[in-house]
């Protein structure tokens, strides 16, 4: 047999398979988009965002509650704001089905008895303090000003995270209000050092309900949000529901070398090698994991609903997953999916112009990936810096969280997908894995049920105000986080059990 015939039948053959079978898969590929139940909602079940709702976001946004370190925070300003939640929603704090008490001195731990004691309560979480305010000057309004400005609150905590305090609160005032008087009882937990660990509040709630012998349904926290235009290849807005934590790891690098008069500086510096190192870490990023745990269900819940490139891709991954761990490491938020990430944020050396700096020290911060362990975190930072002159010291540590289940078989998913189709229509629901920390690492023995979501949209260009500069919500942005928390609170107020779920296809 010539050449010609025998490689078109040793490779186009094959080849032509191939393309068969990436079709088929492609064309087959499961939708994993429902439905929710048909929302019998009326007019009055909406809650606006009334100028004194906004002015409620925008007095809470004025207290400084800044977490520091633990056990460092602004107790002042933590009391004037628990002072302030208190004077702003009379019908709740009045309520004989509320009781409010004060854990850890700062924290709040909120309690609504529901009438059917057969249903475990549902936990909701948020956090009253916030990161301090860096480059002041480039912000568009007073960072704990909570000013009002083209259609949006400005401040620090306005997505991080007192838009769900409040959110939540303005919710359950509309509810009680009206005369609802929850089946299920509900549990709001607000930490007042979320941003430091969450060690002498969120902790504290959680032992204090473990030793009650509390056993909750659900905990729901701050998380990943609705996403615009994050999600590579699919045009709709994407609600991330976070069924998994990544954990962390504090790394600690110092180099010391002898001092000295700066006239006289040996060939290597103690800046100059911890420089090095830290380079070393950023060039060689830890292994892409991508593909490995809960961030593929993100994709395959996607995949039908991506233009036709991407579906191929994301229909196929037993054949392309090569592609798409390139693909997750092109930017910031994918990334973050795909591996520990690994951000030096702090580098502290040097004392005087004139004087050889005997120390340098860095601070790198790991959030490791579900399927990735502390130690081989660890190993590859001491390989990767490959000099036995830098220390390399763990500060602290957290392993990534128990997945929570999610889909058909978990009701309570459901019940949080339900109640984010009913304020975002247009949305499609996913889970994923939260790439930031909670409080809810205080919450494991509670619950298996652990999710994080906030009801607030996020574009690329809103990623930077995370702990960065501009902080703000949209006021429409805040009116669906107190109507998101709404309907939730009538979503869960029934027995959650698994119910048959109306697939696109079905109907
Ligand atoms: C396929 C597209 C994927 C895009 C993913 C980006 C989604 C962006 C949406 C939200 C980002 C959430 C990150 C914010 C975390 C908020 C909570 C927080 O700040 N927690 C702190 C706790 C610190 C505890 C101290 N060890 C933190 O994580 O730093
Ligand atoms: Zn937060
Ligand atoms: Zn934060």
């Amino acid at each position: 047999m010539s050449t010609a015939p025998k490689l078109l039948q040793w490779v186009g053959v094959p080849f032509m398979c191939l393309v068969v079978i990436v079709v088929v898969r492609t064309v087959t590929f499961p939708s994993y988009q429902t439905r929710p139940p048909p929302c019998n909602a009326t007019d009055q079940d909406f809650i606006p965002a009334t100028r004194d709702r906004l002015d409620r976001l925008a007095g809470a946004v004025t207290f400084r509650t800044i977490s520091y370190e633990p056990g460092r925070g602004t107790p002042e300003e933590l009391l004037k704001f628990i002072a302030f939640i208190g004077d702003s929603f009379p019908v709740l704090h009045s309520s004989p089905l509320v009781t409010r008490e004060v854990v850890g001195n700062f924290s709040l731990l909120y309690r609504v008895e529901g009438s059917d004691s057969s249903l475990n309560p549902g936990l909701l979480a948020a956090h009253l303090d916030v990161v301090p305010v860096t480059e002041e000057p480039g912000w568009e309004a007073e960072p704990f000003s909570g000013q009002q400005k083209d259609g949006f609150v400005y401040g620090r905590g306005t997505i991080d995270d007192k838009h769900n305090v409040m959110g939540q609160l303005e919710a359950l005032e509309f509810h009680l209000k009206r005369g609802h008087r929850p089946r299920r009882t509900l549990y709001l937990a607000y930490g007042h050092d979320e941003e430091v660990s969450g060690y002498y509040g969120a902790q504290k709630i959680g032992e204090l309900l473990e030793d009650r012998g509390v056993k909750v349904e659900f905990v729901l926290d701050e998380g990943l949000t609705v996403t615009k235009g994050l999600v590579p290849g699919v045009a709709k807005k994407v609600a991330m529901v976070g069924v998994a934590e990544k954990g962390y790891l504090t790394v600690k690098l110092s180099v010391r070398m002898k001092g000295g008069h700066g006239s006289m500086p040996e060939k290597e510096s103690a800046i100059g090698i911890l420089s090095q190192a830290v380079a070393n870490l950023e060039r060689n990023p830890q292994p892409n994991l991508w593909g490995s745990g809960p961030e593929r269900d993100l994709t395959e819940h996607l995949a039908t609903e991506m233009s036709v490139l991407h579906r191929v891709v994301t229909s196929n991954l037993w054949l392309f997953t090569p592609v798409m761990r390139w693909v997750m490491t092109q930017k910031a938020g994918t990334n973050a999916l795909s591996r520990t990430t690994t951000a030096v944020t702090r580098f502290n050396a040097g004392i005087k112009d004139n004087v050889i700096a005997p120390e340098a020290v860095a601070t790198v911060n790991h959030r490791v990936h579900p399927k990735h362990t502390i130690q081989e975190v660890l190993d590859h930072d001491v390989k990767v810096i490959n000099d036995p002159r830098v220390k390399v010291e763990v500060v602290e540590s957290l392993v990534p969280a128990p997945v929570s289940p999610s889909g058909p078989e978990s009701p309570a998913y459901l019940a949080i997908q339900e109640s984010i189709q009913q304020i975002y229509p247009d949305s499609l629901v996913a889970p994923s894995v939260m790439i930031g920390n909670t409080d809810t690492r205080h919450y494991w023995n509670l619950t298996s049920a652990i999710y994080r979501f906030s009801p607030n949209v996020m574009g690329p260009e809103d990623l930077a105000r995370f702990h960065g500069v501009n902080e703000r919500i949209s006021i429409g942005d805040y009116e669906r986080t107190m109507n998101f928390y709404f309907h939730l609170m009538l979503n869960v107020d029934r027995p959650l059990v698994v119910r048959r779920h109306e697939h696109d296809g079905d109907l």
